[in-house]
């Protein structure tokens, strides 16, 4: 069942399409990639997912409504992680944690055992009574995906979750966003890694100039251009290739 669909999604910056009619779907229990270049539309995508930004033309389905960015109900089905981290410094993250709780009315005592486990999966047990203005920017990014995360929402929006992620806190999203999928969550993930593109979506959108290049599974995408998935040990090149050649063929185009 899809609880997450755009229809001809556009947003117009005077005559700049940012984005322009993207048309995607992504059904509980998958896993849904978004690459695409720098400047590509991604996080204009996800704000308008979110009610950050209103769209200039198109509509947004959350769980089978259209999404109004004024309800309650519409926001309460997604948790979201923007690609900054944006947290009140002057909390500690406890008392955030609580407001979470608060604002999306949650049952206390399972948040709070949810809370916990998802402390402990992040290493930040011992940080929970620290000011959230204190912590370092990785300590920021994996307090603001527990907060995405705590409600436990049908719909996780996570845009490059795993920038500023220590290798051992990448691994430990991966396996937990898996597992979320495998509980029937949908996760929508913004990245600019294909290797974890690759490996843990189960489709790929591809963005660029603010228009949808590509969707599908990875053996979709390499029938698409004709090549020939886990043909050697050089998936990753493949896969780059593949990205590059889908979104022009430069490779400088994707250097950060
Ligand atoms: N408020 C705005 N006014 C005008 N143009 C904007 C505005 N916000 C974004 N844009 C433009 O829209 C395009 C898409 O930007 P967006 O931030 O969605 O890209 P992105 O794919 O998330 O990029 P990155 O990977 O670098 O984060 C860019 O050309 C950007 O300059």
């Amino acid at each position: 069942m899809n609880v997450l669909e755009t229809v001809n999604l556009t947003k117009k910056y005077g005559s700049f399409y940012a984005v322009k009619d993207v048309n995607f779907q992504v059904s509980s229990g998958e896993i849904f990639g978004f690459l695409g270049p720098n400047g590509a539309g991604k996080t204009t995508t996800i704000n308008m997912l979110t009610g950050l930004l209103q769209p200039t033309t198109g509509k947004v389905y959350l769980d089978g409504q259209q999404f109004d960015s004024r309800s309650v109900e519409s926001k309460r089905v997604f948790g979201y992680a923007p690609d900054e981290p944006v947290l009140y410094e002057k909390l500690t993250l406890s008392e955030f944690l609580d407001f979470i709780i608060r604002i999306y009315d949650l049952d206390y005592q399972a948040a709070t055992t949810r809370a916990e486990e998802l402390l402990e999966l992040f290493e930040l047990a011992n940080s929970s009574y620290k000011l959230l203005g204190s912590f370092s920017r990785g300590m920021k990014q994996k307090a603001s995906l527990v907060a995405s995360l705590l409600p436990d929402p049908k719909i996780i929006i996570l845009d490059e979750p795993t920038s500023g992620l220590d290798p051992r806190s990448v691994k430990r999203l991966k396996d937990l966003l898996t597992r979320e999928a495998q509980r029937g969550k949908a996760v929508f993930m913004s990245t600019h890694i294909l290797e974890i593109a690759e490996k843990m979506s189960h489709r790929i959108g591809i963005i660029q100039h603010g228009e949808l290049k590509a969707l599908g599974t990875m053996d979709e995408l390499y029938s698409q251009k004709n090549q020939t998935p886990h043909s050697s040990q050089e998936d990753e090149t493949n896969l780059e290739q593949l990205f590059l050649e889908l979104t022009g063929g430069d490779e400088h185009e994707y250097l950060e």
